[in-house]
C-alpha cells in the first residue's frame, strides 16, 4: 500500500484502501492486535479490564476467516486468553517472550527470561513497602515481569515520584525498565519485544500480508517486525494502525499507516475486515 500520512481519524475511504490488500487473500493474512487500549478499553485496574461482546464476535468471525490471528499483549500469554477469552486465536505475551498457540494448553516461553522470574519477583517483593501501599501503587506480578501501576491513584504525581524511585533502585541492580501507560515494568535484561514474538510466530507462515494495531510504545516494535518482513519480501503488504490516545506516544503516529480513534476505531476497523463492502 501507498503509505498515508495519518490522520486524526481515518475516514472510511482511506480505511477501505488500506484494508483491500488484507481482504484480497485472507488465508494468507495475519491479523495481529494488541490489547489493552487497543481492544479493551483502558480501565483504572488492570484486573478490570475486558473486551466489550461486540468486538469480541468480531474477533471470532475474523479466526474463521483469516489465516493467522493473534493477540499480542505486555500481558502473561495466559492473563491475554482470559481478558479476550477466545480458544481459537493465539496470544503472544509477555511483549513477545510467550506463545500460547491456538487451542495450547501451555505457553512456550523464550529461553532467555525462563530463569529470571525469581529474581523480578524478588525484586517486586522488597519494593512492596508501607509507603507503596500508602500511595496506592498496585503492583502487578507477571511471572517475568513486575510492574507498577499508578493509574489512579489519589496523589498520582506522589505514587509516579516513588515510581522513580524504584525505577533508578532496578537499573542499578542491573535490570532493565520500561515505561508504558502510567506503569512502569522491571524486566529482566534481556530482548523482550513483541517484534521478536511476531516474527518467530509467523516464522513459516505464508504470508501475502500482515496487520498490526496498537496504542502504546512497546507496539513500536511490532510496527518494526512488519516493516522488516516488507523489506525482506515476506510480505508484500503490511498495514501499521496506531490507536490515538492522549497517553500515547506521539512515534507510534509517526510510524503508522493509518491512526484510528480509541477502541471505537478498531471495533469499527475489524467490522470493514468482515464487511461484503468496506467503503460502507
Ligand atoms: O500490550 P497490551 O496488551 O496493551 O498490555 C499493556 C499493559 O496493559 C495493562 O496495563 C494497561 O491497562 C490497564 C487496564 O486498562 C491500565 O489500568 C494500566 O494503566 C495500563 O498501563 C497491563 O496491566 C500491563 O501488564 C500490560 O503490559
Amino acid at each position: 500500500m501507498t503509505p498515508a500520512r495519518p490522520t486524526a481519524e481515518a475516514s472510511d475511504a482511506r480505511l477501505a484502501e488500506a484494508l483491500a490488500p488484507l481482504r484480497a487473500d485472507p488465508a494468507r493474512t495475519a491479523i495481529l492486535l494488541d490489547i489493552d487500549g487497543t481492544l479493551a478499553p483502558i480501565v483504572r485496574y488492570a484486573d478490570d479490564a475486558h473486551v466489550p461482546e461486540t468486538t469480541r464476535s468480531l474477533l471470532i468471525e475474523i479466526a474463521r476467516r483469516y489465516g493467522y490471528v493473534a493477540c499480542v499483549s505486555g500481558r502473561r500469554s495466559s492473563d491475554a486468553r482470559r481478558i479476550v477469552s477466545i480458544g481459537t486465536i493465539s496470544y503472544i505475551g509477555s511483549h513477545g517472550t510467550e506463545l500460547l498457540r491456538a487451542g495450547g494448553i501451555e505457553p512456550v516461553l523464550d529461553p532467555a527470561v525462563r530463569d529470571w522470574g525469581r529474581r523480578i519477583q524478588a525484586f517486586g517483593r522488597d519494593a512492596d513497602n508501607a509507603e507503596l501501599r500508602r500511595l496506592r501503587v498496585r503492583i502487578e506480578d507477571k511471572g517475568s515481569i513486575v510492574a507498577f501501576h499508578w493509574r489512579g491513584a489519589p496523589d498520582e504525581e506522589a505514587a509516579r515520584a516513588a515510581i522513580d524511585t524504584i525505577a533508578g533502585r532496578a537499573e542499578q541492580s542491573g535490570l532493565r525498565t520500561h515505561w508504558g501507560r502510567k506503569v512502569l515494568e522491571v524486566r529482566p535484561p534481556v530482548r523482550m519485544d513483541k517484534g521478536a514474538g511476531i516474527l518467530s510466530f509467523l516464522e513459516h507462515a505464508e504470508l501475502d500480508a500482515a496487520l498490526y494495531v496498537g496504542d502504546d510504545v512497546t507496539d513500536l516494535d511490532a510496527f518494526r517486525a512488519l516493516g522488516e518482513m516488507l523489506a525482506e519480501g515476506r510480505v508484500r503488504h503490511a498495514l501499521r494502525v496506531c490507536v490515538a490516545s492522549e497517553e500515547g506516544p506521539s512515534e507510534l503516529a509517526e510510524e503508522a499507516d493509518l491512526v484510528v480513534d480509541g477502541t471505537d476505531g478498531v471495533r469499527h476497523l475489524l467490522e470493514r475486515l468482515l464487511a461484503d463492502d468496506p467503503a460502507t
